[in-house]
């Protein structure tokens, strides 16, 4: 859907960047400006300085009449800017079989189609190769890689921190990411709503792109992902509200999972069950909290199959979450017809989206009863109701499911990834402990509200885990305009996929970059460390609105652990899949010991 979009509008691109026919020698661009800044200002750059001056000499005009292009000599100092064909990387239609390979990773951002998919399917079904990983194509390619589709919309892969850096800071106040194609169509063709939800929005934001480029609407101009601009405000602070609200709750849900534990252990100190699972549960009530204003205690309710709204909304959302995985991955079938991943995902959202619809309306139904000054502001969703900006409530379940959807997997990833490193590196664990040891088991909500403060080791464990294993694993944009990356002229318009968790494990960003080192966040060069090496959280102006509720959440569970419990681990290594939210690869076990 996505790329369709963008094949779209590929065609005005082009018109809109006409440029005379290419020459041989014209291969090259010289370049006496900043590289990104389109021809023209290039071509007008290149006039001789003492002719601009005269600029208004109506003979110089003359002379002058169209830009020109002065040759130039050579030297090192030039930067050399090289056009966009050059980028290296894998030639669909030349090497169709090793662009199969790495649809499994890029599923979402490799929406190509029919065409694609037809040429593809021999190859998926003749050949048994495993699927490389994106790190593959760094290693074969560089920094830089373009993924070429044989339908248009082409991909450009980055991984270095710079490159990052110059696409953030070019995005402007309106950033377009590439979603989940699946949630998105699942949205506009079988439930009709006209607006994503905050981190799914981009319907409107391409629709202005498409305008962009037809030349009808300028940068700055009305309808500039004016939708997602007014969710995110309305959103931004009554969450913090509400975390804040919520803080002594979120705890005792925290002390509640350090019984759970107990309760849950084998005679080995570890669990018969998969400990992400039980994370799941306890990310699950937590956000209930801060979204729903609700106890959900899942993590008292075995029988998941329940007939409770509250079993359900869980039992939905861990199949929904399935489904979209599915559908990201591997090739996008469900776009030729209904395949079983798609038919759950409809399922299941259409349960969520229903099970969400029914809180917003019934307290939209009580705050009708009361007036508003009782109701209570502290709800998430009662301060979206009662907004200036009148959200309907249509709209408001699609933020809320979206927030769940990526809060609860997002929180559960790194929680998981956090308990595995701290039973895995003592050391670091000792540390910690010495540091939790002097926070005061019964934390007051001040002492909550300033966890980040009281508690710098810890943080720097939280940094370390989002580092090594980002819940979020690639990031993307699409260019609103030209850029230069390492030396190559990407046209706007393209789909830029940003793989900041290579960023952030290569060697060269960091000293022993594999290892679980929190100190390193610590110590007075930690400032020398490249600002874009490693945004688990993402940057600008779509940054991730959830960031204070994470830090919390985590924070406060690892207190809670730490304070009881001696983590130990003696098992195989656990890595991440890489899928759109990264979690361990095989089920999590780790030795909870008692603390004397
Ligand atoms: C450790 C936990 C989390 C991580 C690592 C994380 C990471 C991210 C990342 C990388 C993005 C995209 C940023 C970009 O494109 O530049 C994002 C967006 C977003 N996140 Fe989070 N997130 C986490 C938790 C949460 C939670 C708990 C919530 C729920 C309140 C949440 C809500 C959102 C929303 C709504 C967006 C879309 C923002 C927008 O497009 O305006 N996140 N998150």
């Amino acid at each position: 859907m996505f790329l369709n979009q963008v094949r779209n509008i590929q065609p005005y691109m082009r018109l809109a960047l006409a440029s005379p026919p290419k020459r041989w020698y014209e291969k090259t661009v010289l370049q006496t400006s900043k590289p990104q800044e389109n021809d023209l200002n290039i071509q007008q750059k290149a006039r001789p300085t003492s002719l601009r001056m005269d600029d208004k000499d109506p003979v110089i005009r003359e002379i002058y009449s169209a830009a020109r292009v002065m040759p130039m000599m050579l030297t090192n100092k030039e930067p050399i800017v090289l056009p966009f064909d050059d980028v290296p990387g894998p030639r669909v239609l030349k090497y169709i079989s090793s662009f199969r390979q790495y649809l499994s990773e890029m599923g979402t951002q490799l929406t190509v189609g029919a065409l694609t998919v037809a040429l593809n399917i021999g190859t998926y079904l003749n050949t048994k190769k495993p699927l490389k990983n994106l790190s593959t194509l760094f290693d074969e390619y560089g920094p830089v890689v373009r993924f070429v589709s044989p339908v248009g919309g082409d991909i450009v892969l980055i991984n270095h921190p710079e490159h990052i850096q110059k696409v953030y800071t070019m995005e402007g106040d309106c950033p377009v990411r590439s979603t989940l194609d699946s949630l998105e169509k699942y949205r506009s063709e079988h439930r009709n709503v006209i607006h994503g939800g905050l981190y799914t929005a981009r319907r409107n934001m391409m629709l202005h792109l498409h305008l962009l480029y037809n030349r009808l609407l300028e940068i700055d101009g009305f309808g500039h992902g004016e939708e997602w601009n007014r969710q995110r405000a309305v959103v931004l602070g009554p969450l913090h509200s509400s975390v804040t609200h919520h803080l002594m709750g979120i705890n005792d849900v925290c002390e509640h999972f350090t019984q759970k534990i107990y309760n849950l252990r084998t005679y080995q100190d570890d669990l018969a069950t998969d400990l992400y699972k039980e994370l799941h549960k306890w990310a699950f009530d937590c956000m209930g909290l801060v979204l729903f204003s609700k106890k959900f205690t899942m993590l008292d309710t075995e029988l998941v199959y329940s007939q409770c709204d509250m079993s359900w909304l869980y039992h939905s959302l861990d199949k929904a979450t399935d489904a979209i995985v599915k559908c990201e991955s591997g090739l996008h079938l469900w776009k030729l017809f209904p395949t079983p991943a798609w038919t759950s995902l409809v399922k299941y959202c259409d349960s969520l989206d229903n099970l969400i619809g029914k809180h917003v309306l019934e307290a939209e139904q009580s705050m009708s009863f009361t007036s508003k000054e009782v109701s209570d502001k502290n709800s998430l969703i009662n301060a979206m109701l009662m907004s200036e900006e009148k959200m309907s409530p249509e709209d408001i379940s699609t933020i809320i499911m979206d927030m769940l959807l990526i809060g609860v997997n997002t929180i559960t990833s790194s929680m998981s990834f956090l308990l595995y490193y701290l039973a895995k590196y003592q050391r670091a664990q000792k540390l910690l402990y010495k540091e939790i040891n002097n926070v005061t088991t019964n934390l007051s909500v001040n002492d909550m509200a300033k966890i980040a403060e009281i508690t710098p080791y810890l943080q720097a464990c939280i940094k370390e885990t989002l580092r090594l294993v980002p819940p979020i694993p690639v990031l993307t944009r699409i260019l609103p305009r030209n850029i230069t990356l390492d030396r190559y002229n990407i046209p706007r318009g393209t789909l830029i996929i940003m793989s900041t968790q290579d960023a952030s494990i290569k060697e060269g960003n960091y000293e022993d970059a594999s290892v679980f080192y929190p100190e390193r966040w610590l110590k007075d060069d930690a400032m020398e460390y490249h600002p874009f090496a490693s945004i688990p959280f993402g940057f600008g102006a779509r940054k991730c609105l959830g960031q204070n509720i994470a830090e919390t959440m985590l924070s406060l569970m690892t207190i809670r652990i730490l304070q009881r419990y001696k983590l130990e681990y003696l098992y195989g290594d656990v890595q991440s899949t890489r899928s759109f939210i990264s979690k361990p690869n095989k089920p999590l076990k780790v030795r909870f010991i008692d603390r004397v």
